[in-house]
Order: structure tokens, then C-alpha cells, then sequence
């Protein structure tokens, strides 16, 4: 990993805390030079042995060496510290550095007001090496494990320093034979982390399946089509697959490491041989030999690749996936511009779909093209159509989730695109028929409606009736503190047609705080037949004061609508109302005709 991304760890563990940095670096200094002190003093209490043996423990001699001893120990017992010490700093660090992360993650995924970036495979996977799931190494560990590496590395440049009191050239050639191997080996690692970058949407595949058993979700399906040893299989072949090129490349780096180790062995062979020359010779005394001897192993440090590294390289190469993520979906929104037009109070008049196209990022074909429709504010437009016609696709078009790839929707006259795009959103309630269940109270999934505003008890109230909701949460153990999931103590969940409902109650409540567009995404879909009877009659009272669009394929729904759009062929077909459209004859009157036939639904 390029040094500047060494730079901008450290950078940014030293604006987040400051203090933890400064503790860290004072650590880095004990570990570079607590090892090697620890070395030497052991090195020169066995050097004062013989003479105190001499002179006996009660001589000058003995006492020397007993104190070295003393030292000796306290230093060693001090250097055990080192470990837990690294632990705990290490985990408060990783904590800190975990909120920052995760801070700019999502706010780097929130920064379009689009949702096209998180379906674009490139997006993804920069987004899951960012989370640092590539090489399983989170990324907020990067900055102590950054600190921990220069620290061994200068421990490793100091024995190299205490090998050339001994001989000049012996410390410095050691040094330098690591600072050649260095490069070479630092560029293994480095092609190893490439070989994960290049299968990560394979990786991504195979995380999915291992993540699937974990989710309650799919914890059904999976028990009942006895899918566990699939998944299992799965997830397997896919990691396999990712990784088989990377054995290869494991093969062939341990190959060329095998030749730098004999390099490696040549150099430390020829240093000992030295040592050992000088002991036979008696041109060194014990100490020193001790002490040069236990410093030839420490001296390795200074440039020597091991785990650590493959796993601080895996941290690091997150952040530039972090930073590119950060700008590329920054840049990608130019932001809402603060002189465009007010969208407070619109749709006051309409809402025009003029000659509209769309076609999806990678799509082989336009979904919707050629599309006329006028939506008149304050009334209610059903559409309806087979599936796949591209209902919904409409509805992400109107709340400017995606652009139109060709065509233009006109607020009042005044094109969407030129409208602040998270404003307009602000405007527009949807209950989707993916709605999300947020793990909250039933005050927080319904005030959601309207975040960030002293929640409107009153309000609440009011929605939860005209969504008929009212019973429920008065139903409920905890009433409007339940929280809505199974998974958090004290928490219950819902079936289908109840959550359906605190959707619904959440975008009414959005209406009540002033958004101006409703759109039900099949809001009857999970009720039951008394619970859709009810919300047929409430659906005036429901969409009263609103431009409101309801997509449903129950034709007792649809017809409640003021005014009915046919959608085929990626285009409006039909508009009217349903006696109009029954009596027209046309695709409206025969899907009506089938249903009447099948169920019997005039209602
Ligand atoms: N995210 C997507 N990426 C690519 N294609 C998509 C995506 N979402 C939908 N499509 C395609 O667009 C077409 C229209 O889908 P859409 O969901 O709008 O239909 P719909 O009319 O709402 O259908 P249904 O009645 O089943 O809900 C479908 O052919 C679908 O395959």
C-alpha cells in the first residue's frame, strides 16, 4: 500500500483522538526500544557472571551483577506488559475508529439522493472493501496496527544500530540486505491484496451465502427446502473459486521467498560466523557476545515480513476504497442547489409524465418509453397493469430515486430535474410494497414519517386510526414504546397486514407533516378481507387534500380512484374513470372482466 495511505491513517487517528494518538506513539517508542534494552541487559548480566562466579556473590563483582540482574528482570517483567498493554489500546482505538468509518460508509452511500449507486456491481464492490470484507480485516484497525509495524521496524533498525557498535559494516549490512528485501517482499503482499481485489465480486457472492443462514428472513426457506448443506456448498465453491488463483500466486510467492531466505540465511550465517570468529579469538568479551548474538534475531525486524503485514495491507486497502467511494458518490450528486425553486406546496396544479422513457443501468430494453400521464393535484390516480409493466418503476421515477433516461416530469410546469432533488423527496409518501420494519418503537416507525421534528402525539394518533391502526397499538403490550422486533428484549413482531398497516400509518403521518404526494405500492396486498373492506372505506378519507397514486392489481381498490391509468407496453394505454374504462371495452375492461370472473369482485 502507497506510503500516502500509511499518511493518512495516521493523519486521521491523530484528528479523530488525539490523546489515544499520543498515547499510541509513546507506545510505539516502548516497543521499539523496550525488546532490545530487555536483550541487552540479560546479555550483560550473563557478560558479569563469570567474574562474580571469581569473586564470589558478596564481592564488587557479584553485587554488579546482581543488580544487573535485578534490572535485567524488571525490564523483562516491564516488557510483559507489552502485550496487554497492545490489547487494550488497540481495542479503545479500533472502537473510536469503527464510528468514524462507519460515519463516512454511510454517508457516503446516503450522499445520492438516487438509489441507482447501490445496484452498480463496481459501487458494491468498492462498498464491501471499504467495510473491509475483501481479506476479513477491518479496516479500523489499520491505525494500531500501522503504529505496532513501525514500532517493530525500528526495534528491528535499533539491533541493526547495536550490531555496528560491534562492527560498523556488520549492522549496516544487515540493515541494508533488509532494506533491498523490503521492497520485493512488500510487493508479495501487495500482489496478494490485488489477487483479492480482483475476485471481489466473487468474494461478495460467496460472503452473501454465508451471511443468508444468519438472517431470520431466510431461516424459514432455508430449514424448509433443506437448504443448509447448499448454502454450505454455496458458499464454499464460490470462496474457492475466488481464491484458487490466489493459491497459485501463494505457490509462486513462496517460491521466490524461499530464494530471498537464502539470501537471507547467507547474510545472517556470515554475521554469526563473525560473532563466532571474535569469541574464539576472545576479541569480544561474553557480554557483548550475548548481547550481539540475541540481536542478530532482533535485528530482523527491520525488515522481515510476517502476518502482521498481511493483515495491516488488508486493512489499508480499504481506505482508498473508503476515500473513492467517499468522492466518486459525492461527485455523483451535485447536491441540491440552493437557488432552485422552492418545492414547498407543490404539485399545486399537476404533475406531468411527458413522453417518458426509462431503462435501466445495464437493462437491454426500455422499461417505460413514451409515457404521457397527468397526475391533478389533490385527486387520486390508480395504476394499474400486468406485472412488470413498470408500475412501481414509475413511482421511483416520481419521488427522483432514478431520472428518466429520455422524456420529462413537470411539477407545476417546472422540470423535476430542476427542483432540489431531497426536497422533492421530502414531498412525496410512499408505503412500498417492500416496506422497510424498522427494528423501533411503534412511535419511532411511525414518526420515521417525519425525522428530526418533536414527534406530534396527537398527529400520531390521527394517522394510526385512518390507517387502522389504532387497535393495534392499543393491542400492544407496551402500546407505542413496543418495539417491533422479535430480536431486542421485551420487543414483538407483527404479521404482514399489521406491518402494512404502521407503513401506511408512517406515510399518512408524513402527509400530516406537509408532504403533498401519497403513493400506496399495493396497500391492501397483505390484509385481510375485513381489513381491505375497511380500508376501501377510508381510502377517500385517506387520500382527502393529496395527489395520490395507488398501484394495486385488486380492482376494488382501483376503482375507488378518481381517475384510473392503463400502463402496457412501457406507456399509458387507457385513462378514465372505471365505469368509463368498463364501458371502452378496452385491456382495462377485459383484466376487469377476468378478475369479476375469477373472484367475483364487483365491490
Ligand atoms: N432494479 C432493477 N434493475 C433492473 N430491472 C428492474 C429493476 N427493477 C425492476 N426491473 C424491471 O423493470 C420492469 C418493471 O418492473 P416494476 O417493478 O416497475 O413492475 P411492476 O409493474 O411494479 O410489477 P409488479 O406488478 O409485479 O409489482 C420489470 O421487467 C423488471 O424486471
Amino acid at each position: 500500500m502507497r506510503s500516502s495511505t500509511r499518511a493518512r491513517v495516521l493523519r486521521d487517528f491523530a484528528s479523530t483522538a488525539p490523546g489515544l494518538f499520543a498515547a499510541a506513539l509513546v507506545f510505539m517508542v516502548v516497543e521499539a526500544l523496550l525488546p532490545n534494552v530487555v536483550l541487552i541487559a540479560m546479555g550483560r548480566t550473563v557478560g558479569g557472571i563469570p567474574a562474580a562466579v571469581e569473586g564470589g556473590l558478596g564481592s564488587p563483582a557479584g553485587h554488579r551483577m546482581l543488580l544487573r540482574l535485578g534490572a535485567a528482570g524488571g525490564l523483562y517483567a516491564a516488557s510483559l506488559l507489552r502485550g496487554p498493554v497492545e490489547d487494550a489500546l488497540s481495542a479503545v482505538v479500533r472502537a473510536r475508529m469503527t464510528i468514524v468509518t462507519q460515519r463516512r460508509l454511510i454517508e457516503a452511500v446516503s450522499a445520492p439522493a438516487g438509489i441507482d449507486h447501490l445496484e452498480d456491481p463496481a459501487v458494491l464492490d468498492r462498498l464491501s472493501s471499504a467495510q473491509g470484507e475483501l481479506m476479513s480485516q477491518d479496516p479500523a484497525g489499520a491505525a494500531m496496527a500501522l503504529i505496532g509495524r513501525i514500532g517493530d521496524r525500528l526495534s528491528g533498525v535499533l539491533a541493526c544500530a547495536v550490531l555496528a557498535t560491534f562492527h560498523w559494516w556488520l549492522g549496516l549490512g544487515v540493515l541494508a540486505m533488509w532494506l533491498v528485501l523490503n521492497r520485493p517482499l512488500r510487493a508479495l503482499v501487495r500482489s496478494r491484496v490485488g489477487t483479492y481485489r480482483r475476485a471481489t465480486e466473487t468474494l461478495r457472492r460467496s460472503w452473501y451465502f454465508a451471511g443468508l443462514a444468519r438472517r431470520p428472513h431466510a431461516a424459514k426457506e432455508i430449514r424448509v427446502f433443506g437448504l443448509g448443506d447448499w448454502l454450505v456448498g454455496r458458499h464454499r465453491d464460490l470462496y474457492d473459486e475466488a481464491m484458487r488463483p490466489s493459491w497459485a500466486q501463494v505457490r509462486r510467492i513462496n517460491r521466490r521467498i524461499a530464494l530471498l531466505s537464502a539470501l537471507v540465511l547467507g547474510v545472517y550465517a556470515v554475521s554469526a560466523a563473525t560473532l563466532g570468529r571474535a569469541a574464539y579469538h576472545h576479541t569480544i568479551t561474553l557480554g557483548a557476545l550475548v548481547v550481539m548474538l540475541t540481536m542478530l534475531p532482533a535485528s530482523m525486524q527491520a525488515g522481515s515480513l510476517n502476518a502482521a503485514d498481511f493483515a495491516l495491507e488488508g486493512m489499508l486497502a480499504s481506505v482508498p476504497d473508503l476515500d473513492a467511494l467517499t468522492s466518486d458518490l459525492a461527485a455523483a450528486d451535485p447536491g441540491d442547489d440552493a437557488a432552485a425553486v422552492p418545492v414547498a406546496g407543490l404539485p399545486r396544479e399537476n404533475v406531468v409524465f411527458a413522453s417518458v422513457a426509462f431503462r435501466y443501468p445495464g437493462g437491454d430494453h426500455d422499461v417505460l418509453s413514451g409515457l404521457d400521464l397527468v397526475l391533478a393535484a389533490g385527486t387520486s390516480t390508480a395504476i394499474v397493469g400486468v406485472n412488470g409493466a413498470g408500475k412501481t418503476t414509475l413511482v421511483t421515477l416520481l419521488a427522483r430515486l432514478r431520472d428518466p433516461t429520455a422524456g420529462r416530469i413537470l411539477i407545476d410546469g417546472v422540470p423535476l430535474a430542476d427542483l432540489p432533488a431531497r426536497e422533492w423527496q421530502r414531498q412525496v409518501a410512499v408505503v412500498y410494497q417492500d416496506f422497510t420494519r424498522f427494528p423501533l418503537t411503534v412511535r419511532e416507525n411511525v414518526a420515521l414519517g417525519l425525522v428530526g421534528e418533536p414527534v406530534d402525539a396527537e398527529a400520531l394518533a390521527r394517522v394510526a386510526r385512518r390507517a387502522g391502526a389504532a387497535d393495534l397499538v392499543d393491542g400492544l403490550a407496551g402500546g407505542w414504546d413496543t418495539v417491533l422486533s422479535a430480536q431486542y428484549e421485551g420487543g414483538q413482531d407483527l404479521s404482514g397486514g399489521q406491518w402494512q398497516r404502521i407503513a401506511l400509518a408512517r406515510a399518512l403521518y408524513a402527509v400530516e407533516r406537509g408532504a403533498r404526494i401519497l403513493v400506496l405500492d399495493e396497500p391492501t396486498a397483505q390484509l385481510d378481507v375485513r381489513a381491505e373492506a375497511r380500508f376501501y372505506d377510508r381510502f377517500l378519507d385517506i387520500t382527502k387534500g393529496v395527489t395520490s397514486v395507488v398501484i394495486s392489481h385488486r380492482f376494488s381498490t382501483v376503482r375507488r380512484a378518481g381517475r384510473i391509468a392503463v400502463l402496457d407496453g412501457g406507456r399509458v394505454t387507457e385513462t378514465g374513470t372505471h365505469d368509463e374504462l368498463v364501458r371502452a371495452g378496452g385491456t382495462y375492461a377485459e383484466m376487469f372482466r377476468l378478475q369479476v370472473a375469477r373472484f367475483g369482485e364487483t365491490r
